[in-house]
């Protein structure tokens, strides 16, 4: 199975996938992170934050899934992931995507800062620093409608949460059909 995390930077992503991971590994099922900060910093370093890049970094992330998937791994997919045509397209192509909201509110993320880069996306527009699409300050999120999952990292601990994403993934199983 794939299972797309979706959500604002800094929201839990990485945390809930690394832990989510190691729980796996435990039980003996095996797992894959893809990771948007990793993939891109070593695969698809052409790629930046416009609408089509976004699109395309996606698009490779999910093909990428799919090749994990295909081998029995559950494949977790770490990424903002902001638009819904991106996370249409992946349903729409592989059999075993589950959505997973990850959301927490932004004036708690602009709290939490763990990379700086809320700071400088709400800096004056003529900032040299001021970052211009940040998703959730001025670039879009398209909020999942009918997510598989949904998780509050603000009001739930990392272990509330993970344990919440545990279960569903030992529990859902959809079929896999070959195509
Ligand atoms: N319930 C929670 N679940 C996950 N993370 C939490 C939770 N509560 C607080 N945090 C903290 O929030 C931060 C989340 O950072 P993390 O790198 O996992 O976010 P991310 O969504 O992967 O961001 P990015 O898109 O920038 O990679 C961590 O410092 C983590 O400790
Ligand atoms: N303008 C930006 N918007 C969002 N993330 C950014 C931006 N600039 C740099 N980043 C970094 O890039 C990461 C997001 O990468 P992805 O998750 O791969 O994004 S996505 O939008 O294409 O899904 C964030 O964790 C953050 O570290």
């Amino acid at each position: 199975m794939i299972v797309l995390l979706c959500g604002l930077s800094g929201a839990g992503k990485t945390t809930l996938a690394r832990t989510i991971k190691n729980k796996l590994d435990a039980d003996g099922t095996s797992a894959e992170i893809i990771d948007g900060d990793e993939y891109r910093g070593n695969l698809f370093k052409e790629l930046g934050y416009s609408r089509e890049d976004r699109m395309e970094n996606i698009r490779r992330m999910g093909f990428i899934a799919r090749k994990f998937s295909r081998q029995g791994i559950v494949t977790i997919v770490s990424a903002i992931n902001p638009y819904a045509q991106a996370r249409a397209e992946l349903l729409s192509r592989y059999p075993d995507v589950f959505t997973v909201h990850v959301d927490c509110p932004v004036d708690v993320l602009i709290g939490r800062d763990t990379k700086g880069f809320y700071a400088k996306a709400l800096l004056p527009d003529e900032h040299p620093d001021k970052i211009k699409n940040l998703t959730g300050i001025n670039d879009q999120f398209d909020i999942p409608a009918t997510p598989d999952v949904y998780i509050n990292t603000h009001v739930n601990s990392i272990d509330d949460c993970s344990n919440m994403l545990y279960n569903f993934i030992i529990n859902a199983k959809k079929p896999v059909y070959e195509f």
